[in-house]
Parts: C-alpha cells; structure tokens; sequence
C-alpha cells in the first residue's frame, strides 16, 4: 500500500509486539523469562530505585500499601496471565529482559520484512522512533540485540507509557509529537492494534495498520486506517526540503 497523505513523512514511529515482532516470542519466550526471576528481583533487590518504585506502583493500584514481595509477585503473575499493559510490570520485565539480552540469553525477533524497510527508510533521512507499552529500557535491549547486530543506530529516540501515557489516549500521541519536534501530520505511527491507530489519529498523526497473519489482532476491525501486511508493502510519499 502506498501511504499517500497530504504531505511526506518525516519520520515513523514504531510498535513493536505484533508490528516489529512476533506477539508469540513475546508471550512464549520473553513473559516466562521474566516470570521466573520476579521472585528473586523482588527478594534480593527491592531497594533499587527502579525496582522500589515499580512495587510502590503496584501497591498503589492493587490498594494494598502493605503488599509484601509474594503478594506483588502474585499479582505480577496475574498480570502476565491477563496480559495487562500495566506500567510497573513492564518496568519490572524490562529490567529482567534487559539483563537477559546483555547476558546473551534473548535475542530479540523482527518479521523477515521489517529490518530491510527501516535501514531503507533510514538512510533515506526518515526518523525512526518507537512507542511501546515495553518500557524504554526493554525496548533499547530489543534493538540492541537483534539477530542482525545493533540496530539502536536507526532509533531516534523511544517512547513507552511511562514518559508518554497510554497507547489508546491521544494525549500521549501528542506528548509524543511534541517531543519530536515533528509536525502530527509528517509522523506516521504503525501498529497492530486499532485502538491505538484511532488514538494517534486523533493527535492529527498519519496510522497505518500492520495486519500480519497469525498475530491475536489479525481479524480485528481496521475501520477506515490503511492497512498492510507487511512493512514491503509500505511506501512512504516522496520527502522533499520544503
Ligand atoms: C521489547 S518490548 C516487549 C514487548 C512487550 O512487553 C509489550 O508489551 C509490547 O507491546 P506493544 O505496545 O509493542 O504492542
Ligand atoms: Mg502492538
């Protein structure tokens, strides 16, 4: 599909489970990675800063200020079965995934299709960035450690829910775009899910759905947003200086 707005895009903003990625790594590989050293992060380093406030958030939303470590890690695990977006535990599986990467146990999955497209689109002067509801600490592991190499070089900057808010809330969208420096109306958000395409049209962006076969959204309304399978299928308007 050829994304034909009224004017070029000046950069693209990136989801990354379903979009980038297979959601099925995620749940199959990473969630059971984090799964099984919560006990042990929780345990053994609870006065970290970021763990620390990671579990002051899930007391506060579980309204259980005295919450003990099994109690959160008991929740963290309902959590994951449910897959809730909720920020402290993806700040809580980010720290996890991160050190999992460094140490060369996880290596992070793109579809074949979208690691071509970015360098493309890249080195044609297209701005890279990523919005997803893994923390930004997860997300410059995923990028770091990539079967193709270091793949941060491409990124200008990443977003999550904790410094831009919830991906179905145009608010965030425009927190985002201000942060850029970019005009709405140049971005260009890609995801999987409609909610969210809904939302960053709402901030006056451009959305396109990646509908890829297999993934939990493949069947889901799409409505008017343009869609594609894959990021081949994708191309962005002629950029010119003005
Ligand atoms: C490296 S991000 C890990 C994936 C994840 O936990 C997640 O929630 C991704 O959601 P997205 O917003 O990218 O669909
Ligand atoms: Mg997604």
């Amino acid at each position: 599909m050829t994304e034909n707005g009224p004017a070029a895009v000046d950069a693209v903003v990136l989801d990354i489970e379903g979009t980038t990625s297979a959601t099925g790594f995620v749940v199959d590989v990473l969630y059971p990675y984090a799964r099984e050293r919560f006990g042990e992060l929780l345990a053994s380093r609870g006065d970290e800063p970021a763990v620390a406030r990671a579990v002051a958030q899930v007391r506060a939303e579980i309204g259980e200020p005295d919450a003990d470590a099994a109690r959160v890690e008991k929740v963290l695990g309902e959590w994951v079965d449910a897959d809730r977006k909720a920020t402290p535990l993806k700040a809580l599986q980010g720290i996890l995934w991160a050190e999992g990467f460094a140490r060369g146990e996880l290596v992070s999955h793109f579809y074949p299709d979208v690691i071509p497209v970015l360098r493309r689109w890249h080195a044609d002067g297209v701005r890279l960035y990523v919005y997803s509801s893994g923390s930004v600490s997860a997300q410059r592991a995923w990028f770091k450690y990539s079967a193709e190499g270091d793949l941060l070089g491409l990124v200008s900057g990443l977003y999550d829910t904790e410094n831009a808010g919830p991906k179905q809330e145009a608010d965030s969208y425009r927190a985002i775009a201000a942060s850029t420096g970019i005009d709405p109306g140049r971005l260009l958000f890609l995801s999987d899910r409609p909610g969210e395409l809904d939302a960053a049209r709402a901030a006056g962006w451009r959305a396109v759905g990646v509908r890829r076969a297999g993934e939990p959204y493949a069947d889901a309304d799409f409505g008017d947003h343009p869609q594609a399978a894959a990021f081949s299928e994708i191309t962005l308007a002629a950029r010119s200086s003005s």
